[in-house]
């Protein structure tokens, strides 16, 4: 592979279809960046996202992460750690067991593993909630046990779907700035779904637009934000 496709994740040559929906994708995501994810509903973020988590697998080519290829690993075996629009957390469990899992799904957690989870929930904000039941948390706070939840997987690659989707403008902006904060610290590679140039500005060092299944255009923020491309692009940017 040439150097310049080498990258935190790669996706090469990939394709898969699903239904009637047909999907291909070419490109590296770099080391320890914010790359956003963008482009028109069913344009194939998510799917994109799926082929990296490993909730899908290509039809053919292959993804690598970190130099090695994972395309058909199961999402439990790729280093990455995720957080969703639902975040998936356990409603029976509370949010200490819901973290704790993020480090052994058994729960075999040793003294280190506990302090860790209880570090976490302070990291978020969240110090004092372990015995807390998802039901009696806001909208903001399970969406901050889910980053506390990827927080203790230690893993170098977090994805993102749509996180902050659900919340209001206020505490999407407050969500945003707690995500940059953690990049910061960890250095890890971040790669965010979002339907929201704002966030995208916010957030992103480099920004992937979607249309149809394909990457139509992948760029640094900066010549993203002055890029003219297809119409759904400008849509997009004219929502700033
Ligand atoms: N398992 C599946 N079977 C058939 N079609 C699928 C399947 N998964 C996705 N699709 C189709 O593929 C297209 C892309 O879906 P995807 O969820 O990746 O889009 P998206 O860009 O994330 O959309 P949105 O912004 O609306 O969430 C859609 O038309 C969707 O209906």
């Amino acid at each position: 592979m040439p150097a310049e496709r080498q990258g935190a994740i790669v996706l090469d040559n990939v394709s898969l279809r699903l239904g009637s929906a047909d999907f291909h994708f070419d490109c590296a995501i770099a080391q320890g960046a914010i790359t956003a994810i963008a482009g028109p509903s069913g344009s194939g973020k998510s799917t994109l996202l799926n082929l990296i988590a490993g909730f899908e697998q290509p039809d053919h080519g292959r993804v690598l992460i970190a130099g090695e290829e994972v395309s058909r690993l199961l999402p439990a075996y790729r280093p990455v750690s995720l957080v969703f629009q639902d975040n998936n957390l356990f409603a029976h469990l509370d949010l200490f067991t819901n973290i704790g899992l993020g480090i052994d799904p058994a729960l075999r957690l040793k003294p280190a593993d506990r302090q860790a989870v209880s570090r976490a929930l302070s990291r978020v904000g969240l110090g004092g909630f372990e015995k807390r039941l998802p039901a009696t948390l806001s909208g903001g706070e399970r969406q901050r046990a889910a980053f506390a939840r990827a927080l203790v997987r230690r893993k170098p690659v977090m994805l993102l779907d749509e996180p902050f989707a659900a919340l209001d403008p206020g505490l999407r902006t407050v969500m945003a700035d707690l995500l940059l904060e953690l990049h910061r610290e960890t250095g890890h590679t971040i790669v965010i779904v979002s339907h929201d140039p704002q966030e995208v500005e916010r957030l992103a060092n480099d920004v992937l637009f979607l249309e149809g299944g394909r990457i139509v255009l992948g760029a640094p923020k900066a010549a993203f934000f002055a890029a003219e491309g297809p119409a759904s692009l400008a849509e997009f940017l004219g929502h700033r």
